[in-house]
């Protein structure tokens, strides 16, 4: 029997592919029905990426058939996460995503709500939440129902090693941001040390949450993140996205999903 394939578990759907080539296309496969669904039901798609390597493997969207069937028009494009540096600096996560992908295909350049790289971390972090509380106003975002959030269509997470999901870091005293949609660290773990962020409660209300996770640098953490390992992981911020009203799906490679309780029953 093949260890690839879905698994339906507490938290959340694992979907597991034999290479990061796979987890590529299927992903595309996904945002691209995801796509289609939210443009039907609303008339918009409200996608918020992340940074790392998750941009790259979106690439895939930029080729036959997504660069054609995909109504790029109806795209509203936000960040999940950004590092506070200029737009053209190379840790930009806005860099990233138009390198990969959003300058390859024919967005709306006035749908595309990048951070405002001239203001202090602080100040970004609240004009961020103030463009998106007009944007859920007349609902080009949607709204949560059991939250006073927005309701982001898809909301697309990596984890780093050390589970961290967004700028959403282990133990950061953000992971108990209760009242903010937009927040701000200047103290990453990771340079650069300065990042917005979308807070738990913004990630948590999403219709749809997919976390990426590729390699096997990833693998003993994804198993502290999904299964349960006897001790206490709850504070994990990748164990900690639980969308209530929404999905949450994996897109995972072998390497990364080979301590997984999913993955190792299926060779037994
Ligand atoms: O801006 C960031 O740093 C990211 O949004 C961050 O959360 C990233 O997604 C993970 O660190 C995984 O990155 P990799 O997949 O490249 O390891």
């Amino acid at each position: 029997m093949s260890r690839s394939g879905c698994h339906q578990t507490e938290r959340g759907e694992l979907r597991i592919y034999e290479s990061s080539d796979e987890v590529a296309t299927e992903l595309a496969d996904y945002i691209a029905e995801l796509s289609e669904v939210s443009v039907k039901e609303r008339g918009f798609f409200a996608i918020a990426l992340s940074g790392g390597s998750l941009i790259s493997l979106m690439g895939k969207l930029c080729e036959a058939p997504y660069n054609k069937t995909v109504d790029w028009s109806k795209w509203y494009i936000f960040w999940a996460d950004e590092r506070v540096v200029s737009k053209n600096h190379a840790d930009s996560n806005y860099k990233l995503a138009k390198d990969c992908l959003l300058s390859k295909v024919p967005l709306i350049p006035s749908h595309v709500y990048s951070i405002n790289d001239s203001l202090s971390a602080e100040e970004a972090a609240g004009e961020y939440e103030f463009v998106l509380r007009q944007l859920v106003k007349v609902r080009t975002v949607g709204v949560s129902e059991i939250s006073d959030c927005p309701k982001f269509d898809l909301i697309l997470l990596g984890m780093g090693s050390d589970g961290h999901v967004a700028s959403l870091f282990p133990n950061h005293m953000v992971l108990e941001e209760k009242d903010e949609w937009v927040t701000f660290i200047t103290d990453s773990p990771e340079p650069p040390p300065e990042r917005l962020t979308f807070t738990l409660p913004v990630i948590n209300s999403a219709s749809n949450v997919a976390i990426v996770v590729t390699g096997s640098s990833k693998a003993e953490t994804l198993h502290l993140a999904i299964d349960d390992v006897g001790r206490d992981c709850s504070k994990l911020p990748a164990r900690m996205v639980n969308p209530g009203n929404g999905n949450l799906v994996w897109f995972l490679d072998k390497l990364a999903a080979s301590k997984l309780e999913a993955f190792k029953c299926t060779e037994k």
